[in-house]
């Protein structure tokens, strides 16, 4: 059997070599042994490296989880709130990343979120630890493999638009792909149509029917005002200047952050519905008057101070998924 494998010697630039299908034998095309710890190679994420992942995950979890979430920086505690869990610290996942950021614990957490089957990342990869896009992105596929049909991802981002406030939330309506314009893209490199096809759409990427009852859930829990804007992902980890600031403004972007964008398509590109929110963690200054500088322990204090409506939140919203059927794009 043929198979395609890859190297990857940057986030961008793969070589695709076709082998004899030997490709789980640490052996690279090129005769040189892989390091087991190589971040940079893909032979580690074939369907058959993921599927291995998911039934490691499988066979140590009691039941199938129908929703995936992931927390975004500050928000780990949305994983409070599961009963009946099994926790697995991602080091100890077979082919699993680890999480290098503060307020990311890196632990994939399965549970009942009101008694919904659910498995929660506590901690997400980000693009400015060092890991390619499709490395940031492999635990949607993986979650894909352990049963799940709705994603939701959530993220810290700067508000840009003035309507904003701290604290507030965003449901995500859509997205720039500002990485992607370069093209950087988690789909980058051969693809495996087992998890979906080479060509996908993404304008219906943030299902309708959720954000409208992830509104309704959150206007029946009285709690204040909601947005629903556009977001975009930049590498980091700096924060934007002013001139960044600006343009993003300019091209319609309501929030900015440092994830999610990726996610959101490989959740896409796998058949997933997808919700995804921002919890408004600082405001973005788009003039040079304005001398506060974005922080990230700003970012985890505010993360802190909206858990407790965001645990709240994100429980109800699961439960009326699961009482409506588990709705959205098919
Ligand atoms: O993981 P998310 O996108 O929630 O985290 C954002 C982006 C950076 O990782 C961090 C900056 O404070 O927050
Ligand atoms: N890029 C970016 N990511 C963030 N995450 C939280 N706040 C911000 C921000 O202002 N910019």
């Amino acid at each position: 059997m043929m198979m395609i494998e890859q190297e990857d010697v940057g986030a961008t630039t793969p070589i695709h070599k076709l082998t004899n299908g030997n490709s789980n034998n640490g052996l690279l095309t090129n005769g040189h042994k892989a390091k087991k710890d190589d971040d940079k190679a893909t032979y580690k994420y074939t369907y058959e490296h993921l599927a291995e992942t998911a039934k490691y995950l499988l066979e140590r979890v009691p039941f199938r989880p129908k929703i995936g979430i992931i927390c975004g920086s500050g928000m780990g505690s949305l994983a409070e709130a599961l009963t009946d869990k099994v926790v697995f610290p991602y080091n100890q996942i077979p082919h699993f990343p680890e999480s290098t950021v503060e307020g990311h614990a890196g632990q994939l957490v399965f549970g009942y979120l009101m008694g919904v089957e659910v498995v929660c990342m506590k901690g997400r990869f980000h693009h400015y630890e060092g890991y390619p896009l499709w490395k940031c992105s492999m635990p949607v596929r993986v979650m894909k493999l352990v049963g799940i049909s709705h994603l939701i991802a959530t993220n810290a981002a700067g508000g840009l638009n003035p309507k904003y406030k701290v604290g507030d939330v965003m449901l995500v309506n859509d997205h720039i792909n500002l990485m992607g314009f370069s093209g950087n893209n988690p789909l980058h490199g051969p693809n495996d149509e087992r998890f979906g096809p080479r060509f996908l759409p993404m304008n219906r990427a943030y299902d309708k029917d959720l954000i409208e009852l992830a509104k309704k859930v959150w206007d029946d829990l009285k709690l204040g005002p909601i947005h629903e804007g556009v977001y975009t992902c930049l590498g980091g980890p700096n924060f934007e200047t002013v001139a960044e600031l600006k343009m993003l403004q300019m091209v319609g972007v309501d929030a900015v952050g440092m994830s999610t964008v990726h996610e959101v398509i490989t959740a896409r590109h796998c058949d997933l519905t997808v919700l995804a929110f921002s919890l408004i963690t600082n405001f973005c200054a788009t003039n040079y008057e304005n001398q506060s500088e974005a922080n990230h322990e700003e970012v985890m204090d505010v993360g802190k101070m909206r858990q407790d409506t965001l645990a709240t939140f994100v429980q109800n919203l699961v439960l009326r998924i699961k009482k409506l059927g588990y709705p959205g794009i098919k």
